[in-house]
């Protein structure tokens, strides 16, 4: 038997899953009857290993879920934006979530080696839901990331080879973890029980599809007239450069992504940027139509600069999710130096404090607006989230050692640290020769124009070493004071220049 036509009255369907997941899903469903007749114990442990989800939804049937205005509360926050369909926001979905726990999804195309703070709207989006009780799946695109997503680009990408999109898979999915477990272990309160995370690849459903058997089933239920009315298909159509086929398909995986997640997992309904709004549609359509749940997408503000930019993009240096691209104090300086203007609305967008407590944090920045009380607070909460505690701790250290004059902190940096450091900073490695001086070694990393001017500035006391202003041009560098007991000089030039020195030959 084929698909059913599109538009027929609703009624069960087939489903539409490659061979091998029907038999799984069928597997499991049967199992799940057979639980309440057999051994319970037997079949639920098989049941979870072949289907944890599943077994899942009975362990959390009737337990104490906080559904009750979490999406008011997340209004609230800004967090959310629109709804599909419209209007579910203010009554079917409060309902769902009032009737236990649901199942939410958010995907990640791994186009680069790391999320940045613009996908972590998403994953906080993510992790209220399953602070009140709902299960959360973060889904990689492992296969998406292939066809490329034009939503909100004004070009195709270049197409990425299999193996960068599994190393940045591998990246992603480390750092979605570490976030989930960092949320889990610093801003859960343990007053509620959390729902379960999983991260799944949308590789694993898609390799079991032929192309041919896909187009033959899952594509007749799309249309063409509505394809094409998107917008990110619209506006690329108009460009010069036109929309490859492929590109156009890409609403067409998303849509089936949710299709597929409904059926395994129950989810019922998708988080995604502002820009994602067409594939949630095409997603809520397509699952109307071949299987009659009703299903719901839900969009995140697209996160701004008070200038307008992308959070995250200013000056063409996205800030990343990853410690080898953005080092935890990297992240905690890009959340303190936000514009004032911004705290109060970042505080809620990503933060977990209570809405109270931004209010009262708020009330003391405006007491005393020179402590940047907020900034620091958002910085701390920030860092905390994505890094944990240790990620805060080296971030606060390493703040104090290059901006608080701590010689101390300078001391106790990793090396780990140091390196992070040094990305802000110029990093020179020099031999240390006896009678080495201070004008010398300002000279060899040409941290001072040459000849007089510099020298002038050296002794009009333009130059720190270790914190301590050095205006003595022809002073020998002396072990302990201008190098520290890890081989390491921090050199300043006027009010921002910084330069560290790793001494060799010590
Ligand atoms: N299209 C989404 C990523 C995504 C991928 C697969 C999905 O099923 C859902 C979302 C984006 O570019 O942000």
């Amino acid at each position: 038997m084929g698909m059913p036509a599109a538009g027929k009255p609703r009624r069960r369907r087939r489903r539409l899953l490659p061979s091998r997941l029907v038999t799984l899903s069928n597997m499991a469903a049967s199992m799940a009857r057979t639980c309440s007749y057999v051994s319970r114990r037997i079949s639920c442990f098989l049941l979870k290993r072949l289907h944890p989800r599943l077994a899942l939804r009975h362990r959390f049937h009737g337990s104490a879920v906080a559904h009750n205005g979490l999406l008011l509360s997340l209004n609230k926050r800004g967090i959310l934006k629109d709804s599909f369909p419209e209007n579910a926001a203010q009554d079917q979905l409060p309902r769902l979530l009032q009737s236990g726990s649901q199942t939410v999804y958010c995907g990640f195309d791994p186009t680069a080696d790391s999320l940045h703070v613009g996908n972590l709207l998403a994953l906080i989006g993510l992790l209220h839901f399953r602070s009140a009780g709902h299960h959360v799946l973060a889904v990689l695109g492992g296969a998406t990331a292939q066809i490329g997503d034009p939503s909100g680009k004004t070009s195709e990408r270049e197409r990425l080879s299999a193996d960068s999109i599994e190393a940045n898979t591998h990246s992603i999915r480390e750092s979605i973890q570490r976030i989930f477990t960092n949320h889990e272990l610093y801003f859960h309160d343990g007053s509620r029980e959390l729902g379960t995370v999983t991260v799944l690849n949308n590789r694993s459903w898609y390799k079991d599809w032929d192309v041919v058997a896909f187009l033959s089933e899952a594509g007749r239920h799309f249309r063409m007239g509505t394809m094409l009315s998107r917008h990110s298909v619209q506006s690329r159509l108009k460009s010069a450069e036109g929309m490859s086929l492929t590109e156009f398909t890409y609403q067409v995986f998303q849509a089936y992504d949710f299709y597929h997640l409904n059926q395994i997992y129950g989810c019922k309904i998708q988080l995604g940027g502002t820009d994602q709004l067409g594939n949630l549609m095409s997603g809520h359509e397509f699952i109307h139509k071949v299987s009659g749940e009703e299903v719901y997408g839900l969009t995140l503000p697209l996160v701004t600069s008070s200038v307008g930019d992308k959070l995250g993009k200013t000056a063409g240096n996205a800030v990343w999710l990853n410690r080898d691209k953005t080092s935890p104090f990297e992240l905690y300086q890009f959340f303190l130096r936000q514009p004032d203007a911004s705290v109060e609305g970042y505080l809620k967008l990503f933060t977990f404090l209570p809405l109270a407590e931004v209010e009262r944090v708020m009330e003391q920045q405006r007491e005393e607006p020179g402590k940047r009380l907020a900034h620091k607070r958002l910085a701390a909460e920030v860092t905390k989230l994505v890094y944990g505690k240790e990620g805060l701790e080296s971030a606060k250290r390493c703040t104090n050692a290059l901006y608080q004059g701590s010689v101390q902190a300078l001391e106790q940096m990793s090396d780990e640290e140091l390196q992070e450091l040094f990305r802000e900073a110029p990093f020179h490695e020099l031999l240390l020769e006896a009678g080495t001086t201070v004008i010398d070694t300002c000279r060899k990393i040409s941290a001072i124009p040459e000849g007089p001017k510099g020298y002038r500035m050296v002794s009009e006391g333009a130059v720190w070493i270790n914190h301590s202003r050095t205006d003595k041009p022809e002073q020998v560098l002396i072990p302990k004071l201008h190098i520290l007991s890890n081989g390491l000089t921090l050199l300043r030039v006027g009010k921002r220049n910084y330069y560290i020195i790793k001494w060799l030959g010590l």
